[in-house]
């Protein structure tokens, strides 16, 4: 195996994200716009090339891999790439291995791929869920239909996943639903993630406006449920309560904090091949190219070194930057999948 990729502040990085599509077939509103554009087929990884670098970063000490998107469900032949990827998980040979492989979907299209999910060896999955009120999903998702997602999420739990249900807290969109959801993944034995909206990309809509800091979040259910802290951690971003009344577990996720940055252990890989070592910052680094000029393992694998070595030490995420600002992420979060 070769050596693990360490940036230069000491952190190492174990755990990829990668992109595998940039379309959807929902339009959330805090995500993309109405009318949002999708790259063409070409210039679009294939799923070789995807398993190719991979295997790159496998072999490297990154021991888990997420799949997200766009919405990565939606991707042709998604079943036979995380069937590839499950090849990885728990090998003994010593050139690498996948401790976890996993997804952060919508859910729209689990009916259909959960059991092959499961098969491939994934354990746990996120799905994106942000109102059980089906006129209120609708509007916040533009096309998504609640029935389909709970259809998914029915589909995840028969095949035996763990689910994590991440909403988005959006003031004056559901922020009247936190009860209730947090009720429901009671009911069906899932954990529940909030997360801030974080400004990423043009969506057509101002976002200041809707951004709900969690700690008051937290305050407000904390006079209804028993919270208790945990210690336990995913390697992600998400602190963790418990709450006593569901036995379920209650993520916070507040990335315009710097509170897990300190201890960042990933990367993105966007469906294009672009690096990304920092959710917050523009810069990239291009494998595609290299990789269909016929470059080798330890071209890539200097790449990947020299990437790392960059890697920022946090974001500067402003929730009222203006779009036009400079300093503002222009890319959408679906390129990296958040
Ligand atoms: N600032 C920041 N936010 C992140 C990062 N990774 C994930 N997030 C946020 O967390 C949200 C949920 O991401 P998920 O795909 O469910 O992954 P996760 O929370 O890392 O999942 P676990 O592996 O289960 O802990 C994203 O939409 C982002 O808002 C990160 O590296 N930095
Ligand atoms: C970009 S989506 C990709 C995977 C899949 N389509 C889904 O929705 O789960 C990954 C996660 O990012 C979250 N997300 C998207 N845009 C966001 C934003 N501007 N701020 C915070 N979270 C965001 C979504 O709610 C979802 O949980
Ligand atoms: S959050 Fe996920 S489901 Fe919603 S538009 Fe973005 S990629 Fe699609
Ligand atoms: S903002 Fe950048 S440094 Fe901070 S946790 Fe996310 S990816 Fe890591």
């Amino acid at each position: 195996m070769g050596k693990p990729f360490v940036d230069s502040f000491g952190r190492t990085v174990s755990y990829l994200r990668i992109s595998v599509t940039d379309r959807c077939d929902m339009r959330c509103v805090y995500c993309m716009s109405e009318a949002m554009s999708f790259l063409p087929k070409a210039e679009i990884l294939s799923f070789e090339e995807m398993e190719r670098l991979c295997a790159a970063f496998i072999r490297n000490g990154v021991t888990r891999i997420r799949v997200t998107g766009g919405e990565p469900l939606v991707r042709r032949d998604i079943d036979g790439f995380f069937a590839a990827l499950g090849t990885w998980l728990h090998r003994t040979d010593g050139d690498g291995h996948l401790d976890e492989l996993t997804l952060t979907t919508n859910g729209s299209h689990l009916a259909t791929h959960a059991d092959a999910l499961a098969r491939a060896g994934v354990r746990r999955v996120n799905i994106s869920l942000d109102s059980l009120d089906s006129k209120r999903f609708q509007r916040i998702t533009r096309r998504g239909r609640l029935e389909q997602t709970l259809e998914g999420i029915r589909a995840a739990r028969a095949a035996g996943l763990a689910i994590r249900i991440n909403t988005v807290a959006m003031a004056g969109v559901n922020d009247d639903e936190f009860d209730t959801l947090l009720a429901w993944c009671g009911e069906i034995g899932a954990d529940l993630c909030l997360i801030e909206t974080m400004p990423m990309g043009d969506t057509g809509e101002d976002r200041s406006d809707r951004y709900l800091p969690l700690s008051t979040v937290r305050a407000d259910l904390a006079r209804r449920w028993t919270l208790e802290p945990l210690t336990v951690r995913t390697g992600g971003p998400a602190r963790y309560l418990r709450v006593g009344e569901t036995g379920c577990k209650l993520g916070l996720i507040t990335p315009m904090t710097h509170n897990f940055c300190e201890s960042c252990n990933r990367v993105r890989l966007s469906c294009t091949g672009q690096l990304y070592t920092c959710l917050g910052h523009e810069g990239a680094t291009d494998l595609r190219q290299p990789l269909r000029e016929g470059a080798t393992d330890p071209d890539l694998l200097r790449l990947v070194q020299a990437a790392i070595q960059r890697k920022p030490k946090g974001h500067d995420f402003l929730i009222g930057r203006h779009a036009d600002d400079p300093a503002a992420i222009r890319r959408h979060m679906s390129v990296t999948g958040g």
